[in-house]
């Protein structure tokens, strides 16, 4: 019996590769000096994977930054403002495409499915040259050969590739982006070959997007496709891998008629329904890579159900052809449970993560073929059954209260457009009002504070006193650029989920549990194991200290139900609304607390409603209904004078549009510039839109600093679209990856683009 890990988190277990990258941007190590620590990072998994048993081990998982990147460098489709001139792609080109450089902005980075994981968006046009210029996946699989590991190369699959894709700027609107399947597959079969010269015997090709609602066409796309390559892959094995939900019975169909492959993987945690389809018919003699151990969690598995789950399916496809598998790649996991030091030893027994899900699905696999490890199965139901009766996990009165809320239904009593004129008379803000959306530069000094304090080496005052000097130099700045709505900088927040997790009752923390958000950015997802409520004020403290320092108005600074659900781990015991709802309440107390200590504008961050959205269209309606809800239910209760902002990031929004207005906010941040203004098309087709707006006047990914005219140019955009009175000036999100260096000089540009337009307002009065 096989088993088999779809992908493997590359940040190391204590992100080695985020040090080594970020000193490498700084110039402060070489390029051999990342490729080292890079390279050991790859040998140590290979190695790990290969003890534990795995036989269907994957490379090219590792990724300097993006594996869609590398994937556009592989096939040569660099946008030619990147002055690219053939030849091998070093890091030069492909770090310009990803961050940007001083002359070019960088290209469009947007959220990788329904995870938190950011991509960067290949941009094709009809014109495009494909060549085959980089490669990185025959070096890995080389690599990993010359350690003595077999290794099953792993490629974005061609079709994902495209339909991951967008047109390049300008290019015509009737351009279909599949038309270029027959220009990237030559590249392909280069790839191909080569790795079966190097000795390859299988290859893994992932196509996500086989989750999605695909019509016709694009289902043609890949029967066209993989016969298309069907000569090129003879000699290989070929597993094509589905992730993060189940699979249509269009799309089934489809995937399991392709020439040429030998093998389909499902995710058999999100995709529950494709058993179904798997007992309704499975082609023989094929390899069914059953997904059964979450790559989307920390959850231990219930091997005791796995392992029911796959002897059924054993019984479909036979023996010999069923691999143990995680339902996606690791990368959306944290990395190694080793490293968890200080987590409650009972808690700690209930969770898994990547190097500890190698162990679980080769247990798996093992225990299929006869040869169970009765100890391990023995403590893993142990774990289950106290991590199910355990007492800290229930709180009757939140459970009681979070029921009392579906389908009920929360409301501000008013109207957006009387709130709005309510909360004028009282701030008096001027037209095209600035602001920004939360952090300032998170400096290493700030850091180093944090830390000491987090580690007893300073003290509670010393620590309040670093802080509080903080947010001051953050409010004079501000003050001095000329903002009109202040934020205090949230220099005490190491991350905007994680600092409200570790307030609130039911979440537990890690050390080291870093999962990569973009690029060299990770994420440690508080783990939420049982009931949520909220014993103390969170906030009140600082946003009253920072209210106080100024007579601009200060927003008060929360992040959303919605959003601290999805990025934290959750709880796979109970329906996220469930969970949602007892984070709302939470956070509706801490801003009836905040309006209380005289706080006039607060902002309730939902960053990541977006990207919760199921990706299957007939599941969508149930998750906006219930996360909406939330949202309204956190400031239902403040009164018109006060204004509620809420701020989002990476949002394709023209499909939710209607969701978002039933916000009720009554002003929205928005990401907008680093997606070519696509949000502000649906303005443009006449949606009725009547609370504050600030689509995002620049980038704040990119070290670039924007231009005065650029910005204005920006803002004179969103005014052809939306009336002067509603629109707000702000960057695309929170300042806290940027330096000072930069901040500075693009909000000075910010504000005057902004000064610029109001006196432009004024006279053409
Ligand atoms: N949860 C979440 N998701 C999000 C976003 C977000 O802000 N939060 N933003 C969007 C974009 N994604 C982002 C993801 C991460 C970061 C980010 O800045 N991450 C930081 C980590 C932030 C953090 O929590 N740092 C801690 C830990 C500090 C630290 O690094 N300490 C050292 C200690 C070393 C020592 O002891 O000597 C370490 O652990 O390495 C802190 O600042 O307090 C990073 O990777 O650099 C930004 C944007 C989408 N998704
Ligand atoms: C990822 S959204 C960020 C919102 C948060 N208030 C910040 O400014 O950092
Ligand atoms: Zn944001």
């Amino acid at each position: 019996m096989a088993s088999h890990i779809v992908g493997y988190p590359r940040v190391g277990p204590k992100r080695e590769l985020k040090f080594a990258l970020e000193s490498f941007w700084d110039g402060k190590s070489s390029a051999e000096d990342l490729q080292k620590v890079a390279a050991d990072l790859r040998a140590s998994i290979w190695k790990q994977m290969s003890e534990a048993g795995i036989k269907y081990i994957p490379s090219n998982t590792f990724s300097y930054y993006d594996q869609v990147l590398d994937t556009t460098a592989m096939l040569g489709a660099v946008p030619p403002r990147y002055g690219w001139n053939g030849g091998e792609i070093g890091f030069d080109v492909y770090f310009s495409m990803a961050r940007g450089n001083a002359s070019v902005p960088a290209m469009e980075m947007t959220k990788w499915f329904d995870t938190n994981y950011h991509y960067i968006v290949p941009e094709l046009s009809p014109e495009i040259k494909f060549s085959y210029a980089s490669h990185k996946a025959v070096e890995e699989y080389k690599e990993a050969k010359a350690l003595g590991v077999e290794t099953v190369p792993v490629l974005v699959g061609p079709v994902s590739y495209l339909l991951l894709s967008k047109p390049a700027k300008g290019v015509e609107k009737s351009f279909s982006l599949l038309s270029l399947i027959g220009s990237i597959l030559p590249v392909y079969k280069e790839v191909l070959a080569e790795l079966k010269a190097a000795g390859a015997t299988w290859v893994q090709f992932d196509e996500p997007t086989l989750v999605k609602d695909l019509d016709a066409h694009q289902l043609q796309a890949f029967t066209h496709a993989y016969s298309e390559l069907e000569s090129s892959l003879s000699g290989l094995n070929v597993v094509i891998e589905t992730y993060f939900a189940d699979v249509t019975a269009e799309a089934f169909k489809t995937l399991t008629g392709l020439k040429g492959v030998t093998g389909y993987g499902f995710d058999l945690v999100r995709g529950t329904k494709t058993l179904d389809l798997i007992k309704g018919g499975f082609p023989s003699g094929k390899y069914l890579f059953a997904g059964v151990v979450d790559g989307r969690n920390i959850w231990a598995n219930d091997l005791a159900s796995s392992l029911s789950t796959l002897e059924a399916l054993e019984g479909i496809v036979g023996k010999d052809k069923l691999v143990v598998s995680t339902s996606c790649s690791l990368l959306h996991t944290a990395v190694d449970l080793v490293n968890e030091t200080k987590l409650d030893k009972e808690i700690k027994s209930w969770l898994a993560f990547a190097a500890q899900k190698v162990v679980e699905v080769n247990a798996l696999a093992k225990a299929l073929a006869g040869q169970k490890d009765e100890a391990f199965f023995t403590a893993n139901a142990g774990a289950q059954a106290s991590r199910r009766s355990s007492p800290r996990v229930t709180n009757e009165a939140v459970q009681k209260a979070a029921a009392a809320l579906k389908g009920s239904d929360h409301r501000r009593a008013t109207n957006v457009s009387s709130r709005l004129d309510a909360q004028q008379k009282k701030l008096n803000l001027p037209a095209l009002p600035t602001t920004t959306i939360g952090s300032f530069p998170q400096t290493l000094e700030l850091r180093r504070v944090r830390r000491e304090y987090k580690a007893k080496k300073i003290s509670e005052e010393e620590y309040v006193n670093a802080i509080k000097e903080e947010i001051k130099k953050v409010v004079k700045l501000q003050e001095e650029l000329d903002i009109d709505v202040l934020v205090h900088g949230e220099p005490e927040r190491n991350d905007m989920v994680e600092y409200f997790g570790e307030q609130l009752s039911g979440f537990a923390f890690t050390v080291n549990g870093w999962v990569q958000s973009y690029g060299s950015r990770c994420v440690k997802p508080p783990i939420i194991y049982g009931d949520v409520s909220r014993p103390k004020p969170m906030t009140v403290f600082w946003s009253s200290f920072a209210q106080s320092t100024t007579k601009r108005p200060m927003k008060g600074m929360l992040t959303g139900p919605v959003t601290i659900l999805n990025w934290s781990f959750v709880r796979n015991d109970q329906p996220r609304f469930e969970t949602c709802y007892q984070i709302a309440l939470a956070i509706k107390d801490e801003v009836e607390d905040l309006e209380k200590a005289g706080i006039t504008v607060i902002q309730i961050d939902e960053a990541a409603l977006r990207e919760g959205l199921p990706l299957r269209k007939s599941e969508e309606a149930f998750y906006l209904n219930w996360a909406v809800h939330s949202f309204r239910i956190t400031n239902c209760g403040v009164q018109d004078t006060t204004q509620i902002h809420t701020h989002m990031c990476y949002s394709n929004f023209n499909d939710i549009i209607h969701s978002i207005i039933d916000m009720d906010a009554d002003v929205i941040t928005i990401e907008n510039s680093r997606s070519d203004e696509k949000l502000l098309s649906v303005f443009r087709e006449g949606v009725k839109y009547g609370a504050g707006i600030g689509p995002g006047v620049y980038d704040i990914h990119s070290p670039r600093i924007p231009s005065r005219e650029e910005i204005a140019d920006r803002i004179n955009k969103m005014l052809a679209v939306l009336e002067s009175n509603i629109l707000w000036v702000n960057p695309d999100c929170g300042l806290k990856t940027r330096k000072y260096s930069e901040v500075k000089p693009a909000l000075s540009n910010m504000v005057a683009a902004a000064k610029l337009l109001r006196s432009q307002l004024a006279s053409a009065k």
